[in-house]
Order: structure tokens, then sequence, then C-alpha cells
């Protein structure tokens, strides 16, 4: 059984779908959610489900070991970011070569970056007047948004597109696409 553990920041719809895409999958199991902030969503949406979580603590994830010994003792072999707005550390990173992944709400490599997050992503691709946009999915590594891409969809941008509404239409390729993807992966 290949142990996921999923980490995110906020609503966690994201999450939702990948717990609910490999909830009673034979091989796959979603094993914790890891959150920085204590009134995310994505924590209802793990109790929800009776799956664990783990608060993070600024200074032990910067300064300490990241919690990377915590990760080992669970058996976590596969970690998924799904709106997750730290950056991952480098021995973080170190310790699951090839085995961290996240989604972006654009397409890689324009609107990445420091900075280049949720709404903050839209608003530049409405203000650039681009006519598609979407969701690439990469592996990560010790720069925002540079790992190896694994997968892109694009949809439109429209003339008349607020940030909220292109964000809907990313939403809907990312809930689509994200599961999938991770199970390849894993598998
Ligand atoms: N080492 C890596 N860590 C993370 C990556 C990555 O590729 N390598 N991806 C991000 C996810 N992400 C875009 O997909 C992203 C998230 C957040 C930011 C950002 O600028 N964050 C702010 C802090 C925001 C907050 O604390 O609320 C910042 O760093 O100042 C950029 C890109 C996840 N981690
Ligand atoms: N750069 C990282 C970033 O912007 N990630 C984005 O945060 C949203 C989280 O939504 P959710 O909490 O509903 O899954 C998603 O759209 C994801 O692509």
């Amino acid at each position: 059984m290949t142990s996921i553990a999923i980490f995110a920041s906020g609503a966690g719809s994201n999450a939702r779908k990948i717990i609910e895409h490999f909830s009673h999958h034979p091989k796959v199991r979603v094993d914790l959610i890891v959150c920085n902030k204590p009134n995310a969503g994505v924590l209802n949406i793990a109790d929800e489900h009776g799956i664990p979580t783990l608060l993070l603590d600024k200074e032990q994830f910067f300064r300490g070991n990241a919690y990377v010994d915590e990760f080992k003792v669970d058996d976590i072999e596969f970690i998924v970011l799904a709106g997750f707005l730290w950056k991952i550390p480098d021995a973080l990173i170190h310790a699951y070569p090839e085995k961290i992944v996240n989604i972006h709400p654009a397409l890689l490599p324009k609107y990445g970056g420091k900075g280049m997050y949720g709404n903050f992503v839209h608003e530049a691709v409405i203000a650039n007047k681009e006519t598609e946009s979407g969701i690439t999915i990469h592996l990560v590594d010790e720069v925002y948004d540079h790992g190896k891409i694994i997968f892109q969809a694009k949809c439109e941008v429209k003339k008349d597109d607020t940030p909220e509404s292109l964000a809907q239409r990313i939403h809907e390729l990312e809930h689509k696409h994200y599961a999938k993807v991770i199970e390849q992966l894993v598998s």
C-alpha cells in the first residue's frame, strides 16, 4: 500500500477530490493531511474522512528537521501539494527525491514563482490579456514552480473573466486530472 500525505493551506477542494479518488483504492491510501493554517477548510475535510492531520510549527518546519523523521515513522511514501503556500525545505525534498508533486493553476513556466499563488496567478493572466490558461502538475524541487513538468491541461480565458470565474474553470481542470496523475505517478 502506497501511503500519501497531502499538504494544503486552504479550502481543500483538491484534497477532497484526491481523498475521494483513493478511498477504497487497493494500492494507494491518503494517510495524513498536513497544514500550516489552523483554520483551513482542508482540516474539516480531513476530519470528515477520519484522516489524521498535522498542523506545522513554522520553526520546526524551516529550522528543524522539516518533519522528515515524523513522516518516515508514519511510513509516508509520497507527498502531494494541493494549495500549500510555504516553500518545501531542502531537507524534505532530499528525503523524498522525485516523490513530491505539486499542482499550479497556470501554464508554467509562465506565471510561476514567489508570490504567484491563488488569485494572484489569475489576476496576472487576465491583466496580460492571455487567451488561454490552465494547470501544471510538476515534481517539486528547491525552487518554486521549477521542477519537472508531468502534466498540463489548457482552458480558455474569456474576455469578461474575473479572477474568480477563471479560478472556477481552473478548479474544474484540477479536479478532473490531479488524482489520476497522482495515481499514475505512485503506481
Ligand atoms: N520547494 C518548493 N516548495 C513549494 C513549491 C515548489 O515548487 N518548490 N511549490 C509551492 C506551490 N506554489 C505554486 O504552485 C507556490 C505557493 C506559494 C508561493 C508563495 O509565494 N508563498 C508566499 C507565502 C504565502 C503564505 O505564507 O501565505 C511566500 O513564499 O512568500 C509561491 C508558489 C509550494 N511549495
Ligand atoms: N501556487 C500554488 C497555488 O496557487 N495553488 C492553487 O491553490 C488552489 C488551492 O485550492 P483548494 O484549496 O480548493 O484545493 C488550487 O487552485 C491550486 O492550484
